[in-house]
């Protein structure tokens, strides 16, 4: 009988690092049982980053996969020594990889996560899944988000109307009614264009508890012109990422309102992660009570909280840590858990959120070799 545990892998746009949980799908509730986060080294973090602004070369392409997948494997291997276990003691990997690229409305539809699932396979000795999102692009799906299934898995509450709200580098939602059936979409930035802004004036890799962005003032006029941008007002399904909410397209906007201090840039750009998050909300039934939970590496900036909770009086705002998930690791037990599903056979997406036409097994399973 095949053991219940499982590890899921995953490094995200804001490219701040590689988080790792280790994951027991033994009872209907899933259990975290370790889970560790490291830095992305610096060279590594700089070389994703041009590869992410699309100037490169296939041989730069190649070395940064092969990179990243050392990492994920010494990630690997840390928590296993972390946990004491073996790896035939954990049936599969699932490793989302780092996406590089991602295009679901082009002509030719493609979205690009860099890992060598058959390097991890061969160096943990343990079957690892990756490649998720192209079998829902396969099927005319955005491919993204892919956490909607697993929210509705451990979150879903009769007795009120739960959305759980990712702010990574781009913000991602899903949206539970009592008994209804799952949505859920990106909103648009999160952290990316705050770390870009602090990153260009300060040298900070993020702005640490919103200080900065606190001392600011928000310039009301920036702010309405940003929110006038198309995606916010795009209709579900849809997805986003870095190759729109980047630097460039933060400069285009400053383009009309030269001179404004950049502290209260920074300012504005937290009311706009908060601003476009809130008015993509629906507004629940008043008789039926609404939380918000946050999780993702925004649950930790705690002007961003409090922005939340001011804007939205008649919801209850707090983090997964409060529903006992750790805010920060959501998205790796996410993949652990679509890992999990692949390898009973099972779906992963949610066609009601990629807009695929049907529900479908996600993944490449590069086996490990113990015969
Ligand atoms: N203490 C903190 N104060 C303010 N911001 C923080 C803090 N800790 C983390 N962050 C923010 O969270 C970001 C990382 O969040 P997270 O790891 O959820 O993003 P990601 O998974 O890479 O992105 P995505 O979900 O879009 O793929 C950091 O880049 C930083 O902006
Ligand atoms: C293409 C891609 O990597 N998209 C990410 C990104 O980061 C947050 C948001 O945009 C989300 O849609 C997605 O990741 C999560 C894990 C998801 O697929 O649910």
């Amino acid at each position: 009988m095949s053991s219940s545990l499982y590890i899921g892998i995953m490094s995200g746009t804001s490219l701040d690092g590689i988080d790792i949980a280790l994951v027991d799908f033994a009872t209907a509730q899933p259990q975290m049982l370790a889970s560790q986060f490291s830095p992305m080294p610096e060279s590594l973090r700089q070389d994703l980053t041009q590869l992410m602004q699309g100037n490169t070369t296939l041989q730069q392409l190649g070395e940064v996969e092969h990179r990243l997948s050392l990492c994920y494997i010494e990630e690997v291997n840390k928590l296993l020594t972390q946990t004491n276990l073996s790896p035939q003691q954990i049936t599969a990997i699932g490793c989302h990889g780092q996406t590089v690229w991602h295009a679901p409305q082009c002509e030719f539809p493609f979205t690009m996560q860099l890992v060598d699932g058959n390097l991890l396979a061969a160096k943990t000795g343990i079957t690892t899944i990756t490649d998720f999102r192209r079998k829902d692009m396969a099927y005319g799906g955005q491919g993204a988000p892919l956490v909607p299934a697993f929210h509705q898995a451990i979150f879903a509450h009769s007795a009120c109307f739960t959305v759980v709200l990712n702010i990574g580098g781009i913000s991602n939602i899903t949206l539970l009614p009592p008994n209804g059936s799952v949505t859920g979409y990106d909103t648009g930035p999160g952290n990316t264009l705050l770390d870009n802004w602090i990153q260009l004036h300060q040298g900070k890799r993020f702005d640490e508890n919103g200080i900065w962005a606190s001392q600011g003032t928000v310039h009301q006029a920036l702010l309405d012109h940003c929110l006038r941008e198309h995606y916010f007002q795009q209709r579900p399904p849809k997805s986003t990422g870095r190759e729109l909410f980047n630097l460039s397209w933060l400069q285009q906007q400053l383009s009309h309102f030269p001179d404004i201090p950049a502290v209260d840039v920074q300012a504005t750009l937290l009311e706009l992660t908060v601003q476009s998050i809130v008015q993509q909300l629906p507004i629940p039934e008043t008789h039926v009570p609404a939380q918000l939970l946050v999780c993702g590496g925004g649950a930790r900036n705690p002007l961003i909280m409090q922005r939340l909770q001011a804007l939205l009086p008649q919801w209850q705002v707090c983090t997964t840590d409060d529903k006992d998930i750790d805010s920060d690791f959501v998205e790796a037990a996410a993949f652990a858990w679509l890992a999990y599903q692949t390898m009973q056979h099972q779906p992963g997406n949610v066609p009601e959120v990629t807009g695929a036409s049907r529900a479908a097994i996600l993944g490449a399973i590069h086996l490990a070799d113990t015969f």
